[in-house]
């Protein structure tokens, strides 16, 4: 047995959740920023949507296990979250896009995800067909020698997305992947989400409805640490056939918003 990786770690696990949060409760600096949050996320494109300082990059945090909880239950592929688990097992299993994320700007883009690979502990004998797969997903193929920091800002996005998808993780999640993609790559960027979502838990934090209601599976809204709503795009959709917003999906976003406050004031 490998040193350091407990029994329990190695054994086959059966879960009836990729994600499982029961009260889940998340600190970003002293604030509780995720703080009460039910929430069972299985296979499919789970788009996460809500309004700036919600806790959606609190909660993708600790879905990456880069910030354990502060209380309550987190679940990732079965196997407990909490102050004293093991989690390299676990982690090779995740890939995580973050909102922000540093890079040597003298490595290649080959180079770049070659290192994430290796530190997501892909056989070293699988590495470059892996990578070479993770760049062609992304539509970087051709730019696989060139210099990270000769890319352009959505290509640096591009490659940070490869980067996440390189170990083939059975939970992606994917922090404001868009931003700074042009049309064309967003729309790639859809089909590859559909693609993804077939066989993964994707977790997709995005300000941008449309994107979700033409790429997920599903609709989770936060507000202040909590869950709003967890449903499909089209009850988004009908929840906005009136209202204020240039689109329907956008209009039910705002609407779920409204009544969530306003039980809120209710009850305080
Ligand atoms: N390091 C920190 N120290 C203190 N408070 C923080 C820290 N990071 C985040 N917060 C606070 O936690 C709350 C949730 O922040 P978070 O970044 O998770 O929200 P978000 O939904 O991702 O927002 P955005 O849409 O703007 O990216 C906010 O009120 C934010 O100000």
């Amino acid at each position: 047995m490998r040193k350091g990786i407990s029994a329990a770690l190695l054994a086959p696990t059966t879960y009836a959740w990729a994600i499982r949060a029961v009260e889940l409760r998340v600190r970003a600096g002293r604030r509780l920023a995720v703080d009460g949050l039910d929430l069972s996320m299985g296979n499919g494109v789970h788009g996460l949507l809500g309004p700036n300082g919600a806790g959606k990059t609190t909660l993708m945090r600790a879905l990456a296990t880069v910030s354990r909880p502060a209380g309550g239950v987190l679940e990732l592929l079965g196997h407990p979250v909490h102050a004293r688990s093991d989690l390299r097992t676990l982690r090779r299993s995740i890939g995580y896009l973050p909102q922000e994320f540093g890079f040597y700007g003298r490595f290649t883009v080959r180079e770049f995800v070659e290192y994430l690979a290796w530190l997501k502990e892909v056989p070293a004998h699988d590495i470059p067909d892996a990578v070479q797969r993770a760049l062609e997903r992304v539509g970087l193929a051709e730019r696989g020698d060139s210099r990270m920091k000769t890319l352009s800002g959505g290509m640096v996005r591009r490659a940070g997305i490869a980067q996440a998808i390189v170990n083939d993780p059975e939970i992606l999640l994917l922090d404001e992947p868009t931003v700074g993609l042009d049309p064309e790559q967003r729309l790639a960027f859809r089909s590859l989400l559909r693609e993804l979502g077939e066989h993964t838990c994707v977790v997709v934090s995005t300000h941008l409805v449309e994107d979700v209601v033409a790429a997920c599976t599903n609709v989770v809204l936060m507000d202040a640490g909590r869950l709003v709503f967890h449903g499909g795009p089209a009850d988004l959709v009908e929840l906005g056939r009136e209202g204020v917003g240039d689109s329907s999906a956008e209009r039910g976003y705002t609407e779920l918003l409204r009544r969530h406050r306003a039980a809120g004031e209710r009850t305080a």
